[in-house]
């Protein structure tokens, strides 16, 4: 079969090397090069985008080449430095004796070709003349067996201390990344997914890597050394050199290289992008609806037709597409017989001089250019390689610098410094002001300490990487009183889960304030005031541990009280789920473990078979039940004496209408003066119960008031709760005529 051509376009360069067939209709603004000082190369499936200034044609050992490669690494020095610092505080004895291990292994070769040269060399005399020193042979013979023993047992000596430090490292960048990742916000996250590349494996390779260049140079030069040594017999050291190194040198002759460059790929041909589409539904989640919805030739079919609209297009990764592009040219064809220079050298010498060489150092000089060979080989990929690894670490250091960068920043007040007061004293008021009392039911008998009080003041707010001009939230105001019942109603995307996210810390807003006992939420120490939280959404999920880690984490320090989490587990409705699952609160959810078969089924009578069968199985819950068990976290929360605002949003989607119903009466009747923010699209003994209720729109708050003061608006808020209302009213005949 042959293979599929990479086909490659370089949209900045008037010059194409390899012919073309653009087939990346899909992408919008790459395939014309509309961004300044942005070059689009387009290989096979892919656009590469670079900086205009990177990509050069050129030759390996070009000026500029190693000037930008230069300036590149003396910024990496920096991380690299860091690391060795790091990896030898770990252990520095494990280090030095790897590092002087791998320093002698890079010899190895110098040093047996050294021997068999001599070897050889006793033998030819001895040939030649008739005797052989005895002496000198054996003990040629034994310094190099000697040699091979020693650098063998250096070898399993040093992969036995590679291994061990290996995972010292790994556990190590394991913890260092653990600590940096939770410690990103929401805003950060959105705009670092390439940091999830990073992962302890990819340092510790990095390491090895960078390792093995300062080896293999020292070795290299050894072997050049070595080679010019042995060339100098013949007189013409330097010339043949020069012959072994024509062909390395001359296979480095590039075409636009950017391995070691700062690059965005993206797939863009619109018939690879819908083949990824249709291969993403085998995954199980489709399943019901792929089957149900009668469409599996469907899918089999538009596959086959993106497949044949796609042809011989490469859908290679671009690195490896170029490389293909440079093994399939010409000029590979011809670097590749340059190959033969070093055995062309030694038949001219024997043609020039035949008696001014001999066949040891011939075949000496054979073999020490093929070593050199391979050692240059290794060296260019290794040297290809450094940029990409030393970028990891360097990236690996940016973590924790970014982490100073979050736009999240953490305040100083502690909130409990800061309590609640009933009346509103504040100069400015607000847009929109709370029309109605505290609810007898929510203050409590202390005035109303426990609540928190909330006011937002003209807050826009958009996601970071969202569309730029999308507003979530556009000037929103209102005020909330402690102890107050919120009801948050309103259309799909009008903002209401912003809200509840702006009110946790999760973002800044953009503008605007937010007050929270009458300060800057933005003064709060995050953690105080979380701490004053309790927040249920339908993003929070369940963690991949035990069930009663899962309730517990509401509240730490009362994890080991079963008592506590079976009562929290009650309060979510979540009580009959553990009674339910084989483990109980032990349960481990989704565990993250690995298991896999090879040639064992389950159904096998077989030991393996029946010991597959008896292998662990993933506890899985309903969608209802998940969202019972988050609610047991949020009523674990309520126990640690601290929270002041209960802020739900939508938790009941997967609930059934008792399970629902008992939810917000549980958190209603234990909410002691605490201040609830429920956001809900289902009116009715919610919005009954309501203090205040506020009816949000486009990222406004449109309305606010109790039901009945709304209703007699005929707003917006009047306009929803009929629509729902009108389903359950008998319906008149005029209107049935109608
Ligand atoms: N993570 C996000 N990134 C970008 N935009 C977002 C994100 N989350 C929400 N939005 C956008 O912000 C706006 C407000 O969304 P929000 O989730 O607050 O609405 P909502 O009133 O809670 O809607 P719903 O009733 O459907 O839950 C919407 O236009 C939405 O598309």
């Amino acid at each position: 079969m042959s293979k599929p051509s990479p086909e490659y376009k370089d949209s900045a360069s008037k010059s194409t090397t390899i012919p073309t067939k653009d087939d990346n209709e899909t992408h919008s603004d790459g395939d014309k090069d509309t961004d300044e000082g942005i070059r689009t190369l387009h290989l096979g499936v892919h656009s590469v985008y670079l900086s205009k200034n990177s990509v050069q044609r050129e030759t390996l050992f070009s000026i500029p080449k190693f000037i930008g490669i230069y300036n590149k690494w003396k910024d990496y020095l920096v991380a690299l430095a860091q690391l060795a610092q790091d990896v030898y505080a770990l252990s520095p004895v494990l280090v030095i004796t790897l590092f002087f291990l791998d320093m002698f292994k890079s010899t190895e070769a110098v040093i047996l070709l050294h021997y068999e040269t001599k070897v050889l060399r006793i033998m030819e005399v001895g040939l030649h003349d008739g005797f052989i020193d005895s002496n000198a042979l054996l003990q040629a013979v034994g310094a190099r067996i000697l040699c091979v023993l020693m650098t063998n047992l250096m070898k399993v000596f040093s992969n036995r201390l590679e291994r061990r430090f290996q995972s010292r490292v790994i556990r190590h960048f394991d913890d260092y990344l653990l600590n940096c990742r939770l410690a990103f916000d929401l805003p950060m996250l959105a705009d670092n997914l390439s940091d999830d590349e990073i992962g302890s494996q990819g340092v510790w390779n990095s390491l090895t890597s960078v390792l093995a260049i300062i080896c293999g140079l020292f070795g290299l030069f050894s072997q050049l050394g070595f080679v010019y040594h042995l060339g100098r017999s013949t007189n013409y050291g330097a010339l043949f050199v020069l012959t072994c190194l024509a062909r390395p040198v001359l296979s480095g002759r590039m075409f636009p290289s950017f391995m070691s460059e700062p690059r965005i790929i993206e797939a863009t041909n619109k018939h690879y992008l819908r083949m990824e589409a249709l291969k993403g539904l085998v995954e199980k989640k489709f399943r019901m609806d792929i089957l149900s919805g009668n469409i599996v030739q469907y899918i089999i079919d538009q596959f086959r037709q993106s497949q044949a609209a796609l042809g011989n297009t490469s859908i290679e990764r671009p690195e490896y597409a170029l490389m293909l592009m440079r093994e399939d040219s010409f000029w590979a064809v011809f670097v590749e017989t340059l190959n033969d220079l070093p055995m062309v050298f030694c038949a001219a010498l024997a043609l020039l001089g035949p008696t001014k060489t001999n066949l040891s150092t011939v075949f000496s000089l054979r073999q020490s250019a093929n070593s050199l060979k391979n050692s240059f080989a290794i060296m260019f990929w290794q040297v290809e390689s450094f940029e990409r690894r030393a970028n990891v670490i360097s990236r690996l250091y940016e973590l924790r610098t970014k982490l100073e960068q979050t736009t999240v920043k953490d305040g100083d007040l502690l909130y409990d410094s800061k309590q609640a007061i009933l009346s509103n004293g504040d100069k400015e008021k607000p847009e929109i002001t709370t029309r109605s009392a505290v609810s007898s039911e929510g203050a409590d008998t202390n005035g109303s300490q426990s609540g928190m009080r909330i006011e937002v003041r003209d807050v826009c707010f958009s996601y970071p990487g969202g569309e730029v001009n999308a507003k979530a939230l556009d000037r929103a105001s209102f005020s909330i009183s402690p102890g107050q019942l919120v009801v948050v109603v309103g259309a799909n995307g009008s903002g209401k889960s912003t809200l509840i996210k702006l009110l946790g810390r999760l973002y800044n807003p953009a503008s605007g304030s937010i007050l929270i006992n009458g300060e800057d939420i933005i003064k709060y120490k995050m953690s105080s005031l979380r701490q004053a939280m309790a927040m249920l959404t339908q993003d929070h999920h369940l963690y991949p541990l035990s069930i009663k880690e899962n309730i517990g984490l509401g509240f730490v320090e009362g994890m080991n009280d079963e008592d506590l989490i079976l009562d929290a587990a009650k309060k979510g409705g979540a009580d009959d789920i553990i009674k339910r699952l084989g483990s109980g609160m032990d349960t481990l959810l989704d565990p993250r473990g690995f298991q896999f078969a090879y040639k064992v089924s389950p159904t096998d009578q077989t030991p393996l078979g029946k010991k597959l069968k008896g292998l662990k199985k993933t506890a899985d819950v309903s969608g209802g039940e998940r969202q019972r068990l988050v609610a047991a976290r949020t009523f674990m929360r309520f126990n640690s004496g601290h929270v002041k605002l209960v802020a739900v949003d939508e938790p009941s989607s997967a609930l059934d209408p008792q399970a629902e119903l008992n939810l917000f009466e549980n958190i209603r009747s234990l909410r002691e003066g605490k201040t609830v923010i429920f956001v809900t699209h289902r009116f009715g003994h919610l919005t009954k119960h309501a203090d205040l209720i506020l009816c949000m729109d486009q990222g406004r708050v449109i309305e606010s008031g109790t039901h009945s003061e709304l209703m007699e608006m005929e707003g917006q808020y009047c306009k929803l709760y009929n629509v729902q209302a009108q389903a359950f009213e008998p319906s008149k005949p005029a209107e049935q005529e109608e």
